[in-house]
């Protein structure tokens, strides 16, 4: 890794200020303002992550005269995306440690757009939405692999809803839904176990519910936010009473005035759509997207974050930083000057944008009086998640073609004594990756099972559990040929009850302490995805380009918070 001097870091921004010509003009209206002729302003970029990386690459393309640095602790870029190859019996294989798959979507369209620019594309590859592993998704409870919907065809959808103790209390619980009370009026956040227990059922909760948790934020179901989690269904109970009366208000009125069906979006979302289907996708990149369930690339998830590390080495602009722990930051003055950013050789930023747990970065903003200064950013946790890779030479392994299985809260512990949260078949799941034939098996341990513990699992003893997993469920009792462990603590900041309104007063707290001078994004504020990471990373960036870091109207990272969410129809309404 080439690292540059950083000396010049160490001036005060003021002082280029203060030589300017222009100053004399701009400096009682605008002190920040940006012209093409005023100071270069020095970014900090805390957190050499997806969310890192994917930050110091948009805000170059808005900001291309600024200076930006990364600051990495640790001696990688990437964060938990992490992809290795490993040598196996004739050939290699890829393991993902941590994310594994992209997927289209709504937040998504940021990150297709990114691959695009990065010329990426050729890299890509799709598993189609007609592939077993995008068809055949399982949970398993209370002791087998239950395949969920969509099924071929209505009678086996009937046999299954009816049969399967998975799917107890959804019929009733679906249509019963729209004659649930609506909920009281002064409740304004509650578990999405309690949510889902009021208007469906607490039976679907904890056999289904639960598990698409373990699966996206390895969470408790019952701890997680409904508000945030679920917003457009909390939206909508609070609008029309029924989450289901809602949704076929909103398409009546739709369907009157010309549009398409469809459920409400964020204004947020509305005007992003709007503003990325003006920058074109390849044609053939977008109908392969619309056609695939998940993607990745060829050498792994990593690819993406090698291809924006190297984006960043070939800019002038950009310095990274890496083994360099941030352990401070402080406002030097109110109403001018910058952050002082205290590490090994400290030095003062006019913006730093942190893409760190909040709670890490709550306990980097300390006052005179030793209290953090961003306290409500401390209330968040986050849970620790261990990956077990194992690949087995034998091809003919698992029982099932498919994604994988996620178990539930309710799976009785007999059935998971080591608390799983889920099994991947990544042969299935993404294929084109390895020189090999074989199984490859990724195992989910820990998430919310381990909260508190002060002690996790070794790598041996992680392989041992997913092994004694594998040989109960799926009855695997091989010896896998390669097997690989790791833990990832504090991986997956969990959203729970009262986060919207924690981020709110987080909104504050950062606004007063740092006066816009300290940014905020990533997984612990609005979603834990790539996806989500990459789609805050490019919001921030055009918050600064916009030239808001005055210090008037000082942005936080968390602004949208406070618009209380607005909702518009699919047609913009
Ligand atoms: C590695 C552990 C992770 C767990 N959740 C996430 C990670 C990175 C984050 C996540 N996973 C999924 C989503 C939904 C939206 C999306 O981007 O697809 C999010 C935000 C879905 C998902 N869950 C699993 C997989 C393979 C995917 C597809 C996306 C990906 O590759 O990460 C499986 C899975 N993830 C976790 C567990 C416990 C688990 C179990 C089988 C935790």
């Amino acid at each position: 890794m080439r690292l540059r001097s950083h000396a010049h870091l160490l001036e005060s921004p003021l002082k280029h200020i203060s030589t300017h010509p222009l100053l004399s003009l701009q400096w009682n209206r605008h002190p920040y303002s940006t012209t093409s002729e005023s100071p270069r302003k020095e970014i900090a970029v805390l957190g050499g992550g997806i969310t890192g990386l994917a930050c110091a690459y948009y805000i170059s393309k808005e900001r291309p005269r600024d200076n930006i640095t990364i600051y990495e602790a640790g001696p990688r870029l990437g964060g938990w995306m992490h992809s290795t190859h490993v040598e196996v019996p004739g050939g290699r294989v890829l393991f993902e440690h941590g994310p594994r798959t992209l997927r289209p979507g709504l937040n998504g369209l940021v990150t297709a757009h990114l691959i695009q620019e990065l010329g990426l594309i050729p890299d890509v590859i799709f598993t189609p939405k007609t592939a077993a592993s995008a068809r055949n998704r399982y949970v398993y409870y209370p002791d087998h692999l239950v395949r969920m919907p969509p099924y071929e065809s209505k009678i086996e959808l009937a046999r299954r809803l009816l049969e399967e103790p998975a799917f107890r209390g959804l019929i009733w619980g679906v249509f019963g839904e729209i004659f649930r009370p609506k909920r009281p009026a002064d409740l304004t956040d509650e578990s999405l176990g309690s949510f889902i227990s009021r208007r469906v059922d607490p039976r679907v909760v904890n056999n289904l519910v639960s598990a698409l948790m373990h699966g996206i934020y390895a969470g408790d179901v019952w701890q997680l936010s409904a508000k945030s989690l679920a917003p457009m269904h909390w939206y909508l109970e609070g609008k029309f009473g029924s989450t289901t009366r809602g949704l076929f208000d909103v398409n009546t009125t739709n369907k009157a005035s010309g549009d398409n069906p469809g459920a409400p979006i964020l204004r947020r979302d509305a005007d992003m759509i709007k503003e990325m289907v003006r920058e074109q996708l390849e044609p053939d990149f977008r109908k392969a997207l619309r056609e695939c369930s998940v993607y990745s690339f060829r050498n792994g998830i990593q690819e993406l974050v090698e291809h924006l590390a190297e984006s960043m080495r070939s800019n002038a602009r950009i310095s990274i930083k890496l083994n360099t722990t941030v352990m401070g930051l402080k406002l030097e003055s109110k109403d001018q000057g910058g952050i002082k950013v205290r590490e090994d050789s400290p030095s003062t930023k006019d913006v730093v944008v942190s893409t760190l747990f909040s709670k890490t970065l709550g306990n980097l903003c300390i006052s005179d009086d030793g209290k953090t200064q961003l306290p409500a950013l401390c209330k968040t946790h986050a849970v620790t998640v261990m990956v077990v890779n194992l690949y087995f030479t034998n091809p003919k392994l698992l029982p099932v073609e498919g994604f994988g299985y996620l178990i539930p809260q309710s799976v009785p512990f007999a059935q998971n004594p080591e608390r799983a949260l889920g099994v991947i078949f990544d042969s299935d799941a993404m294929k084109g990756q390895d020189t090999v034939d074989g199984t490859k098996i990724t195992v989910m341990l820990g998430g919310h099972w381990w909260d508190g513990w002060g002690e996790y699992p070794s790598e041996e003893e992680g392989i041992n559990m997913a092994r004694s997993i594998l040989a109960r469920h799926l009855r695997i009792t091989e010896s896998p040929a390669v097997a690989r462990a790791n833990l990832h603590r504090d991986c997956i900041p969990q959203y729970t009850v009262g986060h919207d309104e924690r981020m709110r007063i987080a909104h504050a707290q950062l606004k007063s302490a740092f006066g816009g001078r300290l940014q905020v994004v990533g997984s612990s504020y609005t979603g834990v995805g790539v996806n989500d990471c990459i789609r805050a990373a490019r919001d921030i960036a055009k918050g600064l380009g916009e030239n808001v870091w005055l210090l008037g109207e000082a942005r936080t990272g968390l602004d949208h918070f406070l618009d209380n969410h607005s909702w518009v129809l699919p047609g913009g309404k």
